[in-house]
């Protein structure tokens, strides 16, 4: 409307003193006598259930309490025909406050613009204590069936469907800090199961700082930034971190995860994920076993280059969001195997001698195999960021039948913790009623009131039994679908503040993890603690550091060590004897291609007849083909999505080259003629930037036709992993041969045997 109207409306008004209100109010107003019907689809509030995305199937139209809501209506205020206030009042102006007078003072009764800004003043709720960036996604998760004897939970039976929200995020950083900062990843899913919700509150490392969650606050306050000036964000490379972790060193095994390459994951798409606890399982029968959840992801386990992450920080700070909502948007929608190893559930609580409540230690999965037993796959980005990934809430108590706790007391203190932190995050105790929280389950419980309750609750007597609102006796309650409290004998022991002596062997699995490394990761691991304890100031922690590392290895000792410019000390006690686990490398392996990123170098006045057929064939193989021109706009019929200025290697997962033209003589600046390029320098400096980023991140790199001569000039030609061809299609398919070893890893200079 315009903004003139509400003057002319008010001067209407004005005029009817004499009793003409209805005929003097202008018909252009929506909603006033007269005029026509307004025209949105429903009404508005931003009360509603979020709406459902078609695809999604049935829309969430429950109330807390199990009821049916009835059609959710469409909460998108800003498209209506009108706005109207928080309580429903339709507006004529938001732009302009109410004023004496067009140069006059505001005034206090302006109800409308105390709303809107009082509400913007309270848009932001704090944020989690840990875990603050992350980012989630829908989709569903399909049973195999093969979980069955073990369990009763109806989520796992063969061919069960069930709804799914899940949460990546990484730890250490703000809200706003980068994604691609080396740091543990959260992979929280909460299953919507009709037996009630199932949270899986998981890492990307499946090992944990501490044995005990009373060091939780302990741990968490050495990552974060030192409180005097609030620096480091996002990192763990600073003093108090490593003072930590070198004087508690049960911290010593997450830890060389976090210097392994899972610390700085290519994409959430291609991050194992673990449920880090053993819980216990329950059949129909009543027998237990007890279990560790794994996540395996499609595209197989796959990292950054350091190198990478780093300038990823400052050109793509969104670089993992970006990629899960690409992917996802593209129809590459992530998926993963979830799998089970299964141990006998015995008085001891250990298998092949490793204690299954020590949450520092892992099964390695050539002793107890991971067995499949369902797929999820995310398939739906959020409609509405906060109302979903912010207001999320994971509690690892909500666990359907068939699934429970065991002692671990790690374990034990996270299920006091996140129901707590959630009390402030969210409000007060109603959080399970906001939308994303709400179960799928019905809900029949007795909690009342409280702040922002949205149910309406009848009858008169929440308490059971009871013989005024027809209560069924208590506690018969429905012993076929409830929960089950495993029936687990508490042994007789004096109450002690201690660990049982299992817990602690602190470097046997350090080493175990080590060793199972292939050469290249071992580098990498050596340059990332040389990196993080070079931005320690105090010598006292680097030295307690390089002590642990000694009794982790010599070598990893020795190569630290050098990079520190200290001595290299000896082992405090016998290195353990271990067997290494193969399949915690991530390097020797095959994976599918699809969901990978492929870039095109192209010259728009160049020979463009392959280019066509070659984007096709990536489509077609699922990958996502981005084409790189000088300029924006089209290249012969199809888009540009980046040009010499915005293309740099982080992006692509591979490159071709199909040509490049030759820049204006001036153009080419006097560090690239003096490089000492074979030929005249005839690339485009921001393309050759490129070509050697990927070599450097040891992508595959494929040319074809005018591409060879690029590629020439960038002096690479005939080095692993870089392929010329007789046409596009050539290229390509060399290059996806390359590509499902994730790199070309025989480019890295591994200076490990
Ligand atoms: C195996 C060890 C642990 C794992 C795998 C883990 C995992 C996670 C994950 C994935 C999140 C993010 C949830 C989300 O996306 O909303 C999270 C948040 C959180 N964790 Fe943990 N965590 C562990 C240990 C602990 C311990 C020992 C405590 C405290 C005693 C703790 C307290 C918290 C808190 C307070 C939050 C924020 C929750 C919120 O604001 O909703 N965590 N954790």
């Amino acid at each position: 409307m315009d903004s003139s109207k509400p003057a002319e409306a008010v001067k209407n008004v004005v005029k009817t003193a004499s009793g003409k209100i209805a005929d003097a109010l202008t018909p252009e107003v929506p909603g006033a006598p007269g005029s026509a019907p307004p025209t949105i689809d429903e009404p508005t509030t931003p009360h509603d259930p979020l709406p459902p995305k078609p695809e999604q199937g049935a829309p969430q139209t429950r109330t807390p309490t199990g009821a049916e809501t009835g059609a959710p209506t469409t909460a998108n205020g800003q498209q209506g025909a009108y706005l109207t206030t928080a309580n429903g009042a339709r507006l004529r102006d938001t732009d302009h406050s109410l004023k004496a007078g067009p140069r006059g003072p505001v005034l206090l009764q302006d109800h409308h613009l105390r709303e809107k800004i009082t509400h913007f003043d309270h848009e932001r709720i704090p944020e989690r204590v840990v875990h603050a960036r992350g980012a989630g996604a829908h989709g569903v998760f399909t049973a195999y069936g093969t979980a069955e004897a073990v369990t009763r939970a109806g989520f796992l039976k063969k061919g069960r469907e069930t709804e799914v929200f899940v949460r990546f995020s990484t730890v250490l950083g703000s809200r706003g800090s980068a994604d691609t900062v080396r740091d543990t990843r959260g992979f929280a899913t909460k299953f919507y199961t009709d037996e009630g919700t199932f949270d899986l509150v998981g890492n990307n490392m499946p090992v944990f700082f501490i044995q005990d969650a009373i060091k939780f606050p302990d741990i968490i306050h050495a990552g974060k930034p030192h409180p005097d000036r609030e620096i480091p964000q996002a990192q763990s490379a600073h003093d108090t971190f490593w003072d930590f972790v070198s004087l508690h060193t049960e911290a010593q095994h997450h830890t060389i995860w976090n210097m392994s390459d899972r610390g700085i994951p290519r994409s959430y798409r291609t991050m194992e994920g673990f449920g880090v606890h053993t819980f216990r399982l329950v059949n129909e029968a009543g027998e237990t076993v007890l279990a560790k959840f794994h996540w395996k992801p499609k595209l197989g386990v796959h990292s950054l280059t350091w190198e990478e992450a780093q300038m990823l920080s400052g050109m793509d700070p969104d670089f993992h969001r970006r990629d899960l909502y690409d992917a996802i948007e593209a129809g590459a929608y992530p998926e993963w195997e979830l799998g089970i190893q299964v141990f006998p559930d015995t008085p001891e609580e250990t298998f092949a001698g490793i204690d299954l409540l020590d949450p520092t230690k892992i099964v390695p999965e050539e002793l107890a195999e991971v067995q499949p037993i369902g797929r999820l796959v995310l398939n739906r980005t959020p409609t509405n960021f906060f109302a979903e990934t912010e207001q999320v809430a994971f509690h690892l108590g909500h666990l359907p039948p068939g699934i429970d706790v065991t002692n671990d007391p790690l374990l034990q203190g996270r299920l006091f913790s996140y129901v707590d932190t959630q009390l402030t995050r969210l409000g007060g105790p109603n959080f399970s009623q906001i939308p994303i929280n709400r179960p799928h389950a019905a809900v029949n419980d007795m909690l009342r009131d409280g702040f922002h309750q949205h149910a309406v609750h009848a009858g008169v007597a929440p308490y059971r039994p009871n013989s005024l609102d027809g209560g069924n006796p208590f506690p018969a309650g429905d012993a076929e679908h409830a929960f089950v409290d495993v029936p687990v004998t508490v042994a007789q022991a004096p109450k002690v503040r201690a660990n049982p002596a299992s817990f602690d062997d602190h470097y046997s699995q350090v080493r175990l993890f080590w060793l199972s490394m292939s050469p290249v990761e071992q580098e990498h691991i050596i340059r990332a603690y040389t990196f993080e304890l070079g931005k320690c100031y105090h010598q006292a922690i680097k030295e307690r550091q390089l002590q642990s590392l000694a009794n982790i290895d010599p070598v990893l000792c020795a190569q630290v060590a050098t990079g520190l410019g200290l001595p290299a000390p000896q082992p405090t006690a016998p290195l353990a004897d271990v067997t290494p686990s193969p399949a915690l490398s991530q390097v020797g392996r095959e994976w599918p291609t699809d969901g990978r990123t492929v870039g095109i170098v192209v010259d728009p006045d160049g020979d463009l007849d392959d280019l066509g057929e070659v984007r096709r064939a990536i489509f077609e193989a699922g990958m996502v083909p981005l084409l790189i021109a000088p300029h924006g706009g089209m290249v012969g019929d199809l888009p540009v999505q980046r040009t010499f200025a915005t293309g740099r290697s982080v992006e692509f997962d591979a490159l071709l080259l199909a040509g490049a033209p030759t820049p204006a003589p001036d153009a080419i600046p006097a560090r690239d003629a003096k490089a000492g390029r074979p030929g005249p320098a005839t690339v485009d400096p921001r393309v050759l930037l490129l070509i050697e980023e990927c070599w450097r991140h040891v992508k595959a790199i494929g040319a074809w036709g005018a591409g060879v001569t690029v590629l020439e000039q960038a002096g690479v030609t005939g080095t692993p992993g870089t392929v010329t061809a007789g046409s596009g299609a050539e290229a390509l398919t060399a290059v996806q041969q390359l590509m499902a070893a994730h790199r070309v890893w025989e480019r890295f200079p591994a200076t490990v045997a």
